[in-house]
């Protein structure tokens, strides 16, 4: 059990990588359907099926390198679903017939309740045209999935700190309030993203012009009517205040998370929480450095792909570091 949750804690990561490519190359509607794609379980590629396909949706012409940049990932989370499926049996089953040899059921039973879920959103990101609360969502239950196989895969390891470190104990409490920081930033992240919001401001610290006059709050968290969400719907000043936002959070963010780091370090004696104190702190300087170039070089591919690979590698090592601090054995 415990290989197989470290191989999906990687399909997690593929399939969250994946997803913010298929929304970055514009494909999320590259299938106007779900599961299949204009009603097949492949991209349509024989001239006969092609034109089924476009009988099927005659407003949605087939563009093969989209339609497969969405199946790719739909392949790739339905693989992620039953490898789930296979952890939370294996759990059921253990710990039935073994009940002297605690194996933990909750949380793969959660983990199977969420990735259901997880496959409802995604099929509302096509059939709702890309509405930003479900692609926001979808976004958020991706990370929510890897991080709850993460924490399992930890459960499931024996702890390298015997006893832990009873001196760092004391900043349980700071390292939680910096995760629900950093899930905050996250969010706003994905509200930038899905609402098309990343160009929406170009200069650097703040945004061009008299941005401040022109900042809009509850435009930026409304939804407005539209008949498809793709390339966003909103006007440029809810935009721009979504975008200031995600910048004043990373601000925030880059502020709670050092705090975190410098009191943890002062008190760190292991070699096992200084490092992952270190990676804590790469990680950190490197989303920022991604963020930045996502605003310089007005979103070029692979970098945005890598700023959201890099905001869940930073949400999993907070994770690790929440459990840690309160793991005695
Ligand atoms: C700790 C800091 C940060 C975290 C955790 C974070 C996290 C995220 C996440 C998760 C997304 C959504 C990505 C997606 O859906 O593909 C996002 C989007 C974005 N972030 Fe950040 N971010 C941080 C800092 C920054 C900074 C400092 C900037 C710029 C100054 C920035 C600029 C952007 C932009 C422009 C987008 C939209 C990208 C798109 O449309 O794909 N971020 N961020």
């Amino acid at each position: 059990m415990r290989l197989l949750v470290k191989i999906s804690v990687f399909f997690a990561f593929v399939v969250i990588v994946l997803g913010a490519f298929t929304r970055l190359t514009e494909a999320g509607l590259g299938c106007p359907d779900w599961p299949g794609c204009y009603g097949f379980m492949k991209v349509p590629s024989q001239e006969e099926h092609i034109q089924q396909a476009e009988l099927r949706f005659p407003d949605a012409p087939v563009e093969h390198a989209k339609a497969w940049n969405e199946m790719v990932h739909r392949y790739f989370a339905g693989t992620l679903g039953l490898l789930i499926l296979a952890i939370a049996i294996i759990a059921w089953v253990k710990s039935r017939r073994y009940s002297h040899y605690p194996t933990p059921v909750k949380l793969p039973t959660l983990l199977l309740g969420l990735v259901i879920f997880q496959a409802a959103l995604g099929m509302w990101t096509v059939t709702m045209n890309l509405q930003p609360l479900i692609v926001m969502g979808h976004l958020l239950g991706g990370f929510s999935v890897i991080s709850l196989l993460y924490l399992l895969s930890l459960r499931l390891s024996s702890y390298r700190l015997a006893g832990g470190d009873p001196e760092l104990r004391r900043y349980r409490g700071l390292a939680f309030f910096t995760l629900l920081v950093v899930i905050a930033q996250i969010a706003l992240g994905g509200w930038v993203a899905a609402n098309y919001a990343a160009v929406a401001c170009t200069e650097l610290p703040f945004c061009e012009g008299d941005w401040t006059s022109q900042l809009d709050f509850s435009g930026a968290f409304s939804i407005p009517e539209a008949d498809t969400y793709q390339y966003g719907a909103h006007d440029y000043n809810d935009r721009m205040t979504m975008h200031v936002m995600h910048r004043v959070g990373a601000i925030i963010t880059f502020l709670v998370v050092c705090a975190l780091l410098f009191k943890c370090w002062r008190k760190a004696k292991s070699h096992f929480f200084r490092r992952s104190l270190l990676v804590i702190g790469l990680l950190l300087s490197l989303q920022i450095l991604l963020g930045i170039s996502n605003v310089v070089f007005q979103l070029p591919l692979w970098n945005a792909v890598a700023h959201n690979a890099t905001g869940a590698l930073l949400l999993l090592s907070l994770v690790a570091l929440n459990y840690n601090l309160s793991r005695k054995a």
